[in-house]
């Protein structure tokens, strides 16, 4: 083995936290290797967040065109989805993403970019296999940060290997189907299951959700989930509820070639399409580390366990983003980059530093699901609140989106608006916006939350006139 080139940073994985991360440190005069197997920016820009709202908005124009006659009195003739345009503007949103982040990096003096897949050799030391020569190089980093993510878990479902494997998708080949399946089976109604779902109907699939779970996006009060599944049925999707996929075979329909077995119920149940999605979570990309070599502990899952400052069981060892577990959005690992940045970088030249950490950001958590409308929370759930904090007095208001007069003048009023608020201090606890624009909405609810304003101070703001936000004037109206 050739003699590890040393660094005084070494950053595994190119994702939302990771690479301007590495940035940083080199900027800050240190030595700085970033290492990737695959693309500079990570899932995010390459098979997540970029590419499928890029292609969700090509759906939502679909979903207007066909409304335009009825709806608005505006008829805009027949409606044909050019699956291989839509497909490739999403393939050149995501390059020209990719392409900003590497000459961004680039300019990086001090900062060395590795194409090749890492595994641990040693405590702080790791072999690089290139991803385009095969060559190994060996690397030791002081500091190790940890950024590798996660990929969509393999579907273990039986008869899988006896299937056309081109009809067996999951989120990253999902989004290079060069036309509309005719019946788009998902399996797993989470988010994946949710955006990718109504995209594919609106596009002009037949789509048929199985969902495990009793509810639709498991971690949602019922009254929120329960209205998301109203609105994905009138848009003529099919969803079972409570049921469990058994085994997956070949039909003779040459249409429809995927047979699914479930069983719910109402007993075992035959469902037929012509794909399957796979959307039944994640996996975390540490089986390949060589963990051991290191002495990093995982959990169960095979998640680094981190504490609140992201420092992992090796010391000099962090990890950031989705590998360690716990809500996985690219905010978060953006957020993780900014706690290393102020305790690694910034904090030796402030005197009497506090270090940052994850802590502060736990009960006001924002994210967004991308259905249309969308689905944008912040903070605690009113489920959550009754089962850890049964002692505590809470107040929820719920109020439909049919009395937002914007939404009305939009006919866009389907979904609902929901806060929680402590009923003895009138802070807001929670709040969800089932919405078209729910995010930039729960984003207003979002920012009052961090000032410390109380529900009574939105209710008493002078806000513009017919925006969707002067909503946040009227919701309190309803808290009991
Ligand atoms: C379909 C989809 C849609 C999504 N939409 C949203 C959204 O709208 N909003 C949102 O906030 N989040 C969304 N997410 C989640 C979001 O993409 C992730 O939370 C985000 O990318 C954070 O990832 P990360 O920084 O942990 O690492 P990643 O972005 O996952 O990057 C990890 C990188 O490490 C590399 N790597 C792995 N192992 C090695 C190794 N051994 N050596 C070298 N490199 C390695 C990988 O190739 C990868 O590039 C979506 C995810 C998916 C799949
Ligand atoms: N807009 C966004 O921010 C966004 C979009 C996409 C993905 N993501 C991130 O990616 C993560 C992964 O997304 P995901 O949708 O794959 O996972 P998820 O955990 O959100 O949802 C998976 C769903 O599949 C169900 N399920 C599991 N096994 C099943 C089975 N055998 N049969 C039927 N249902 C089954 C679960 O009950 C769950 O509801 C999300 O948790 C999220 O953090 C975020």
């Amino acid at each position: 083995m050739s003699s590890p080139k040393s660094y005084d940073v070494l950053v595994l994985g190119s994702g939302q936290g990771g690479t301007p991360l590495a940035s940083a440190f080199a900027n800050a005069g240190k030595t700085v290797a970033l290492i990737e197997r695959s693309h500079i920016g990570g899932c995010c820009i390459n098979e997540g967040c970029t590419p499928t709202k890029t292609m969700i908005a090509s759906g939502r124009v679909a979903y207007l065109a066909r409304r335009g006659a009825n709806d608005y009195g505006v008829r805009v003739g027949d409606v044909n989805v050019n699956m291989e345009k839509v497909r490739q503007r999403k393939r050149d949103i995501v390059e020209s993403f990719r392409g900003g982040s590497e000459r961004r990096l680039k300019d990086v003096k001090g900062l060395d970019v590795l194409i090749g897949e890492a595994k641990f050799t040693g405590e702080k030391t790791v072999e690089i296999k290139m991803t385009e020569s095969g060559e190994i190089k060996n690397a030791k980093g002081d500091i190790i940060v940890l950024n590798v993510g996660e990929r969509p878990a393999k579907p273990n479902l039986p008869g899988v290997e006896d299937v056309d494997g081109s009809r067996v998708l999951d989120s990253t080949s999902v989004q290079e189907l060069g036309e509309v399946p005719k019946h788009l089976l998902v399996l797993g109604g989470g988010y994946i299951g949710l955006e990718f779902g109504q995209l594919f109907r609106r596009l002009g699939a037949e789509v048929t959700i199985i969902q495990r779970g009793a509810q639709l996006l498991g971690r949602e009060d019922d009254d929120i989930a329960n209205k998301m599944l109203e609105i994905l049925r009138e848009d003529g999707i099919t969803v079972h509820l409570k049921s469990n996929a058994s085994r997956l075979s070949s039909s003779s329909d040459k249409d429809l070639p995927i047979s699914l077995e479930i069983t719910n119920k109402d007993g075992d149940k035959t469902l037929t399409g012509s794909h399957i999605l796979f959307a039944a979570g994640r996996t975390p990309n540490t089986d390949t580390l060589n963990l051991p070599a290191t002495g990093i502990e995982v959990d169960k899952r095979g998640h680094v366990k981190a504490n609140p400052k992201l420092e992992t069981s090796v010391p000099g060892i962090y990890a950031l983003g989705d590998v360690k577990g716990g809500p996985a959005f690219t905010h978060v690992s953006y957020d993780d980059f900014r706690i290393l940045q102020a305790n690694l970088i910034s904090a030796a030249s402030k005197p009497g530093f506090e270090p940052k950490t994850s802590t502060d950001r736990e009960n006001k958590m924002p994210y967004v699901v991308y259905t249309d409308p969308q689905l944008g929370h912040v903070g605690l759930h009113e489920n959550e609140l009754r089962r850890d904090q049964p002692e505590r007095k809470i107040k929820v208001a719920r109020m439909p989106m049919a009395y937002v007069a914007r939404a009305l003048e939009t006919d866009e009023s389907r979904g609902m608006m929901k806060g929680v608020v402590d009923a003895e201090t009138g802070e807001i606890l929670g709040f969800t916006c089932l919405g078209v624009e729910g995010g930039e909405i729960m984003s207003q609810v979002q920012m009052a939350m961090w000032g410390g304003l109380k529900w009574w101070d939105l209710q008493a703001m002078c806000i513009a006139h017919p925006t969707f936000a002067e909503s946040l004037n009227n919701v309190w109206g309803f808290l009991e």
